[in-house]
């Protein structure tokens, strides 16, 4: 019966969002994991089925005193009705208190299948999203530790033939991405969890929109190029661009205001922040696997790095991944079951505290979309502070404008974007060749809504994901640079000033008297 109890246990805490399917299994005893995640799913799988015959029978009112979970009552429904071999323990009485019930429960799945107009209880499983079937599996071929080629032959070795991941004669197909370099394609039904090249981290299993962001930064491998993934765990970002850079690093002296790393003089080029704790050790975990040597994984909010501090001042390119609704992940069910070195597609995005509860209305979801927005563009606002960044790449995995052209609007109208002179990259260095582009109603201007990026779950062959790149405006950068040296040049024949100028004259130089003035008690 514990068995029982444990998966049941699990479906609280899930129903609980206090976890995912494989991060709570993995709290259990290692010998009960296996047998405890497949009943968890299968359950999950026929929920609504069993919860609709449960009711139907009334088995947790008749039952109240001896049945009072209902977690419970669905995984022993589950083996009574569904698994070959029936409940799998002793005669005691929540055993017992079932069983009465048995003839009544069957008769209630049978009336069921007749109602729903199937033959067979495998047609009354709910597989996940049916757009996921359509989204290929995509595997990043992890150039840090092997070729493209090297990988194509490695699978063609393997029995595959590069024939196109929906090739109907097998499951063997696979191609080379149209759009991203290194990405493979396979048929969604192939995994790859026991290959030993993903264990090895030579191949990450990265959905195809997730590869956007880093290859729209595309920071060089280059030493006068510094990066920052704001948002890192669990990774799979972070390691692209470890890969573009050809995991170049520079020899830093100290990074006086990161505890971390100040202890090492350390070769960094790419520096990793993750606020979570217990996601900050999936990412090191990652980084490790795909043996990511220029980075500093940081565990600590990006919000309260210091843009000015010496190192972080000298950052050019910046990642923002933020937490968002992850409204655009579409899922099988049974991907839930696949454990490896590598998290789930669902645990790229935070899910805690921005699931939707089971039951929300528009107005809740209203409010928590804002909730996320506002906190999405506070993370552009603070990247646009770092005096050297030259490009910020801002990507979600939601659906909702308010999340994304909303947000990215609002980050241009901002006062750092005009301090920075901030604009949107224009669409031919945003992945010119994708062609669902951002939602013109939404972004009020058909230009700027073509440089920014959409994916729309399953219509694309890829999860939902937006994907939007500010640069600065260097022609006004050099406008302002000129103005600002004429400003300060100019000296009138008739000694009088216009007036625009007069008053930043004056302002200027009372300003570097007050400095002046205060020097004494600053030094
Ligand atoms: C969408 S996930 C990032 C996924 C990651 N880019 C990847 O592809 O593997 C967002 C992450 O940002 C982290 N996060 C949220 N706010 C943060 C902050 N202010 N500073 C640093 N990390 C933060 C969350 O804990 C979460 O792990």
């Amino acid at each position: 019966m514990n068995f029982y109890f444990s998966a049941a246990q699990v479906l609280d805490r899930l129903d609980a969002k206090q976890g995912s399917i494989k991060g709570l299994i993995a709290t259990l005893p290692e010998k009960d994991r296996k047998r405890t995640s497949a009943l968890v799913i299968e359950t999950l799988k026929y929920k609504a089925t069993l919860n609709d015959v449960i009711q139907e029978a009334k088995l947790l009112k008749e039952e109240r005193k001896k049945l009072n979970s209902a977690n419970l009552a669905l995984v022993l429904v589950h083996d009574l009705l569904l698994s070959n071999g029936g409940i799998q323990a002793g005669d005691g009485p929540i055993k017992q208190a079932v069983l009465r019930h048995k003839t009544r429960l069957k008769a209630e799945l049978q009336k069921l299948k007749i109602k729903r107009g199937v033959g067979s209880n495998t047609e009354l499983a709910h597989l996940g999203d049916a757009r996921a079937s359509q989204i290929p599996r995509y595997v990043r071929v992890n150039t840090l530790l092997w070729s493209m080629e090297e990988a194509v032959d490695y699978f063609v070795a393997r029995g595959y033939m590069q024939s196109g991941p929906f090739d109907e004669e097998s499951n063997k197909g696979f191609a080379k991405d149209e759009h991203i370099t290194n990405l493979l394609l396979f048929n969604p039904k192939v995994s790859f969890q026991d290959d030993p090249c993903y264990q090895m981290g030579k191949i990450i299993l990265q959905d195809k929109a997730s590869c956007f962001p880093a290859a729209v930064l595309n920071p060089p491998a280059t030493l006068d190029a510094a990066v920052i993934d704001a948002t890192a765990a669990p990774g799979n970002k972070t390691s692209h661009l470890s890969a573009l850079m050809q995991n170049k690093g520079k020899v830093v002296s100290s990074l006086p205001k990161l505890p971390i790393c100040a202890k090492s003089a350390a070769c960094i080029q790419l520096f990793a922040f993750e606020k979570d704790k217990r996601r900050f050790s999936t990412l090191e975990m990652m980084l490790g696997k795909a043996k990511c040597k220029n980075i500093k994984a940081v565990n600590a909010d990006f919000l309260a790095t210091d843009p000015q501090d010496p190192e972080l001042s000298k950052v050019t390119h910046i990642l923002l991944d933020p937490s968002c609704s992850g409204s655009g992940i579409v899922n099988r069910l049974d991907y839930l079951l696949e454990q490896g070195p590598y998290p789930s597609l669902r645990e790229s995005f935070h899910s805690s505290p921005y699931t939707p509860p089971e039951q929300e209305s528009e107005s809740e979801q209203e409010a928590r979309l804002h909730k996320l927005a506002s906190f999405q563009l506070m993370m552009i606002n603070h990247a646009m502070k770092f005096p050297n960044v030259k490009r910020i790449v801002y990507s979600t995995c939601s659906i909702h404008a308010v999340e994304n052209e909303h947000v990215v609007s609002e980050a241009l109208k901002s006062d750092e974007a005009t301090a920075g002179n901030f604009k949107l990259a224009p669409a031919n260095q945003v992945l010119p060749q994708w062609p669902r582009r951002g939602l013109p109603e939404e972004m009020g201007d058909l230009t700027l809504a073509k440089c920014v990026v959409r994916c729309m779950p399953g219509d694309d062959k890829t999860n939902g994901f937006f994907v939007s790149c500010f640069i600065r405006d260097s022609e006004k950068r050099l406008d302002d640079t000129r103005k600002r040296k004429h400003d300060d040049e100019f000296e009138p024949e008739d000694g009088k000033f216009p007036d625009g100028v007069r008053k930043k004259k004056r302002k200027k130089k009372k300003k570097s008297s007050q400095v002046s003035g205060a020097g004494s008690e600053l030094v």
